[in-house]
Parts: C-alpha cells; structure tokens; sequence
C-alpha cells in the first residue's frame, strides 16, 4: 500500500458560505491529519511567539528577495508589515505527513494554479445569496459596511465557480448536518490510501 496522498486541499468559497466551520468539526473528527502552512511576516515577534511556529519572522530585505525569487504564492502589506505564504511553507506540511489545508478566496485561488502546488479545489457555497447575507448578519462578526463589501465579492466568487474546471468539487452547505456529511465524503475520499 502507498502512503497515503498529502496533496494540499484548497478550500474556497464567499466569507460566510462555512469553511471555518466545516474545517472547525473536520480538525476535531482528525485532530493530527491536517494542517496550516506558516506564514512569512516581516512584523516582530510578540510575547510568547515562536518563529516557526505563529510565523516566520524575516526582515524586510529577506521577504522582498523572496517575493523576487517567485517563492511567495501572495503578499500583501497591512499596517506597515508584509505578510505572505510561500510555496515552501505549504509543502513544508505535507513534508511532515500532514495535509496542508489553504483556505483562501478566489484571488488566492487562482495565484495556486501558478504554483506547482497541484492542490485539489474544493469550493462551498451558500444555498443562496439571500441565505448568505442572513449568515453573515447572524454571526456578528462585521460591520454593515463589511457585510456589503462580502456580498459585492460573493457574487464574483459564485461566477468565478461556474467556470469550466475551477474546482474539483463543489458542496452546497444548505442543512449543515448533510452538506458536512458531503464535505466530509469528499475529503474521505481525496485523503484515503491508495
Ligand atoms: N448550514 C448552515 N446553516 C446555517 N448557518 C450556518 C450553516 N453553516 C454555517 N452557518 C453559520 O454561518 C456563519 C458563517 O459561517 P463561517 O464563519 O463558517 O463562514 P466562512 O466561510 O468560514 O466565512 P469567512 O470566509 O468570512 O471566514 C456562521 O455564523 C455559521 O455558524
């Protein structure tokens, strides 16, 4: 028997279609099979943080000559800082017998299919956009004006989907217990031993 695939898993979809909870129960059901690449941030470390481990903590030099090499999947600069995940970060997951989980939007998405990364996509989506917007004002989480901008790009999400082979699968998350049931067939599926 072969070992067990530990291809990257690309998980996408509009801010409140419920990738965060579809992972949350996934990671507690698997607690050692998956995991998360480490970003690079040109930020310093704060009390208690370990470089490796929250983040790789480079200086600005480092970062920039990363992003020169092509090593950088995405960066971005937020409050004076530089944040990235490298090619190598999400490899280094798979490297330690883990599944990296990226769960990115499609800007993101379509910057790993530049990559040699070969993922599988998975996209989830609201049952509607009406049902969407009932999510994000339920959870609480945001602003009015950040709810807008969410629905303003979910429409693009949903378009960017139905392209001819931009995901590998697509699970509507309409009841939960059933659309996590799907969910969870398909990572069954795409992680079992061959
Ligand atoms: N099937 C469902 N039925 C009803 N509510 C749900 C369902 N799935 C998730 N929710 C709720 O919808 C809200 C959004 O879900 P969640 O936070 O998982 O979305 P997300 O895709 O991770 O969003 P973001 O990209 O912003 O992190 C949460 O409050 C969650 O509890």
């Amino acid at each position: 028997m072969k070992n067990a695939s530990t291809r990257p898993i690309v998980i996408s979809g509009p801010s409140g279609a419920g990738k965060s909870t579809f992972l949350k129960r996934l990671f507690a059901e698997y607690p050692d099979k998956f995991g998360f690449s480490v970003s690079h941030t040109t930020r310093s470390p704060r009390a208690g943080e370990v470089d490796g481990v929250e983040y790789n903590f480079v200086t600005r030099d480092e970062f920039l000559a990363g992003v020169a090499r092509g090593e950088f999947i995405e960066n971005a600069e937020f409050s004076g800082n530089l944040y990235g995940t490298t090619i190598q970060a999400v490899k280094s997951v798979g490297d330690k017998g883990r599944i990296c989980i990226l769960d990115i939007d499609m800007q993101g998405v379509k910057l790993v299919k530049a990559t040699d990364l070969n993922p599988y996509y998975l996209s989830v989506q609201p049952p509607s956009v009406e049902e969407l917007e009932k999510r994000l004002r339920g959870r609480g989480t945001e602003k009015e004006e950040d709810i807008q901008g969410r629905l303003a790009a979910a429409q693009g999400e949903l378009d960017y989907a139905k392209e001819e082979g931009a995901y590998d699968e697509t699970i509507v998350n309409d009841d939960l217990e059933s659309a996590y049931a799907k969910f969870k067939a398909y990572i069954d599926k795409i992680t079992a031993s061959s």
